[in-house]
């Protein structure tokens, strides 16, 4: 863990959810067909559950929420959330009520299935705007506070400044590493969707001094307003810190294929080249996306010579869009 990290992060309650460290994987094939080196790192297995990058600012989440004293769990999003699921899981470990709120129609695949299996109270509603959900979380609060619980309310992807220190703790991690392997990147991409895991590389990139340029693949919102949401996220984390940083503004391309959710065929030929040349499985609606942008820049010469992805997890995904993505190469 690089020092500086280690010592801005010691102040914040953590629940090490985690018990180790990540692995980073060359992807030699994948490089070979790109004429660049590939490595990814492998945050899809962060080990609680599905893993994911949720469980990484789920420990701070959470360590605050215990040391609020609070002894339920509200967070929310799509039916098909990684988050949600992941959030809940880690809650219930930690002997914590949950209530998750949700947006879409109930299907039992995926996410939501386990969400079923776990025993997980869900409350889905039948909205497509944030702010609609965020409405009913609260009502959900207001509920459980009438019947005397302490509800802590988790927002959407965990993106809060609590949150994001997850992934700043993640590039102290990172920082080590690549010092002990010898390797300089020149970017590192990640999956944007609400934008907290992009703006803990960005701060803790600018703490620890690395010289990596943070690319986002944005797989919903993008352009200045997902930028600005990012760049908020790292300056309100950095405050939380008591530090002033300059922050540059990261790089964040649309890859959303029009729109958050949206399961195409390019990118279910992308998730079987990847598995089938390295073993390694994405998600039809983050990191397959991402992963799609990043073979695109590269090839195009425009994240460098050697290029870290940040594997965000996402495999649910898979078998909720399982029966899309067998329809969209024909398979059925
Ligand atoms: C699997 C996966 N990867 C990446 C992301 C994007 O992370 P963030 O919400 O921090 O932008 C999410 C959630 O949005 C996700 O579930
Ligand atoms: N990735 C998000 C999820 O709910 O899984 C959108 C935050």
């Amino acid at each position: 863990m690089h020092p500086k990290i280690g010592a801005l992060l010691a102040k914040f309650p953590r629940i090490e959810l985690i018990p180790w460290e990540t692995p980073i994987q060359y992807l030699p094939r994948i490089s070979e067909m790109l004429g660049v080196e590939v490595y990814v790192k492998r945050d899809d297995l962060t080990g609680l559950g599905i893993g994911g990058n949720k469980v990484r600012k789920l420990e701070f989440l959470l360590g605050d929420a215990l040391a609020k004293g609070a002894d339920t769990i509200i967070t929310m999003g799509a039916v098909h959330s990684n988050h949600a699921f992941v959030t809940a899981l880690a809650a219930k470990k930690l002997g914590l009520d949950v209530v998750l709120v949700l947006r879409g129609k109930e299907t039992l695949k995926g996410n939501y299935l386990l969400d079923k299996l776990m025993g997980i109270e869900t409350r889905v509603y039948d909205v497509e705007k944030t702010p609609d959900l965020i409405l009913y979380a609260e009502k959900v609060a207001k509920e459980l506070e009438e019947q005397g619980k302490k509800p802590y309310i988790i927002p959407i992807g965990g993106a809060s400044p609590v949150g994001t220190l997850g992934y700043v703790r993640m590039v102290g991690e990172l920082s080590t590493q690549i010092s002990s392997l010898g390797l300089k990147f020149d970017t590192i991409v990640d999956a944007v969707g609400s934008g907290g895991t992009l703006a803990g590389i960005l701060l803790g990139l600018e703490l620890t001094k690395l010289e990596v340029e943070p690319v986002g693949m944005a797989v919903g919102i993008f352009g200045e307003k997902m930028m600005q949401k990012v760049v908020d996220l790292a300056r309100e984390s950095a405050k939380l810190l008591g530090v002033s940083v300059e922050l540059k503004e990261p790089r964040i391309y649309d890859y959303s294929f029009g729109a958050y959710g949206k399961i195409v065929r390019e990118v279910a030929e992308l998730i079987r080249l990847v598995g089938t040349k390295e073993g390694i499985l994405l998600d039809p609606v983050y990191t397959g996306k991402a992963f799609y942008g990043l073979m695109d820049l590269a090839k195009k010469g425009e994240l460098g010579e050697r290029i870290l992805f940040i594997h965000t997890g996402g495999m649910p995904g898979i078998f909720h869009y399982g029966e899309d993505m067998l329809r969209l190469l024909n398979l059925q």
